[in-house]
């Protein structure tokens, strides 16, 4: 791959890039957890929300200027982006602006595919004057350096370039897969294919797209017209844009593993859906290990959020019956853990954990409180909930069944709605 590492030459370009993050989607396999937020305004890693990763990366990469595309349950998304992302300045030319979907075409539609949801705010695109246009999703948990996939783009002459990881062959019918030429050139696009096709030479692996693309700027403007022209389309980059400019464009796959951000000792390059209970489950879960696969603490690269200013987690009572005490957790501020043992989980801000409780490998979303005697093994607990004393989760498949969700790999889902059923 022939990136230039000269990163004088790229910066002038981002400052002429515009991101576009895509924060409309449903994410309907978080069941309950998606029932308040879009799925990028979901809470993760004790005090971000899965947005900050996709934002920071922006801002660590020299993109300053970003608009964030909402739909669906976007209040929780518009407020979190309005309280804690405002700090950039208009009059430098940077900002973050929200553009909700807000029927501004003739049709009178919400926004239909992501393509639609980008051809709708045309007009304010344009008004920008980007030279590339960054398309991204708002709901993957990663740590990327934007500035090197357009040094890749830039020294490609691409017209659009798409980024991509290798992902297990079994998991690849849920991505856009493709092949690609011995420059890297791609050759193939198949949305979702029931049956994808390896990387050659590597039967197990497929090649995925991320969901991320830098156009430039006028090419785009052109695509998303000529699909609004069409009838048979979904309006989607993945389904329609992206395959339609296979062979009749320059379309360039850019390696993940050439912009990731690691870290020393890192094990893999970190890209996570966290679309799934389990999935989420164990991605929160992993940060509470000694040596997580994402570091958080890395100053080099920070991930930027909003919190309210909280006091700092409090641990009380020392008695060998009653012991406050969290190991191999995380534990957000304005938590107070009182004569309760909590092990290999993370606690949201401000939880309550009571005398005699045991909290294991669970996941407790902010503001709960878990009552005395209560013992919950594997489970995430929703935002708010108020855990009765002495209820046992985690330990009966049956009963957690009965009462919860309880997820393929045995993680019990537990919301506030769920637990006023069990009191009525
Ligand atoms: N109507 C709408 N308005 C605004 N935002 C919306 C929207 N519909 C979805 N979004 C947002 O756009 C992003 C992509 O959502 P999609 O549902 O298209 O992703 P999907 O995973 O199906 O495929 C895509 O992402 C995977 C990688 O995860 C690729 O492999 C695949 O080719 C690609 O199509 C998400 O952040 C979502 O929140």
């Amino acid at each position: 791959m022939s990136v230039s590492n000269d990163n004088l030459s790229v910066n002038p370009r981002l400052r002429r890039t515009l991101a576009l993050v895509l924060a409309g989607g449903r994410g309907s396999r978080l069941k309950s957890l998606t029932d308040w937020h879009a799925k990028p305004a979901v809470p993760f890693a004790g005090k971000f929300r899965i947005i900050d990763f996709a934002l920071s990366n922006c801002i660590n990469s020299g993109i300053r200027r970003i608009g964030v595309l909402t739909q669906y349950k976007a209040h929780t998304l518009i407020q979190h982006i309005q309280r804690g992302w405002g700090f950039l300045r208009g009059e430098f030319n940077e900002f973050i602006e929200l553009l909700p979907a807000q029927q501004r075409t003739d049709g009178e539609n919400w926004y239909k595919g992501t393509a639609d949801a980008v051809f709708q705010n045309l007009d304010i695109i344009r008004a920008h004057h980007p030279e590339f246009v960054l398309i991204l999703a708002g709901d993957h948990v990663y740590k990327m350096d934007y500035g090197k996939m357009l040094a890749h783009h830039l020294a490609e002459g691409a017209d659009v370039t798409v980024a991509c990881i290798e992902v297990p062959l079994a998991d690849a019918s849920g991505f856009g897969v493709m092949a690609v030429d011995d420059a890297d050139n791609v050759i193939r696009f198949d949305e979702k294919p029931a049956h994808p096709q390896p990387v050659p030479g590597k039967p197990d692996k497929a090649l995925a797209s991320m969901g991320i693309y830098i156009f430039n700027a006028q090419f785009l403007y052109d695509q998303l017209k000529i699909d609004s022209d069409q009838s048979d389309t979904e309006n989607d980059f993945g389904k329609n844009i992206i395959p339609s400019l296979i062979g009749r464009h320059k379309v360039l796959a850019h390696r993940f593993q050439h912009s990731c951000v690691m870290h020393d000792g890192a094990r893999e390059h970190y890209w996570r859906d966290v679309g799934t209970v389990d999935a989420y489950w164990e991605a929160n879960i992993d940060l509470t290990t000694v040596t997580p696969s994402l570091n958080i603490y890395d100053d080099s690269w920070p991930i930027w959020t909003y919190q309210a200013q909280l006091p700092p987690a409090k641990f009380v009572f020392d008695s060998d019956t009653r012991r406050g005490m969290a190991v191999d957790s995380m534990v957000s501020g304005g938590c107070i853990i009182s004569g309760a043992v909590v092990r290999r989980s993370l606690l949201y801000s401000n939880v309550r954990v009571n005398s005699y409780c045991l909290v294991e490998d669970s996941v407790v979303l902010p503001d709960c409180d878990i009552g005395r005697h209560a013992r919950l093994q594997k489970c995430i607990v929703d935002q708010g909930c108020v855990i009765p004393p002495g209820l046992v989760a985690g330990e009966d498949p049956a009963l957690d069944a009965k009462r919860f969700y309880r997820s393929e790999s045995g993680i019990t889902l537990i919301t506030a709605d769920m637990l006023k059923k069990l009191e009525g």
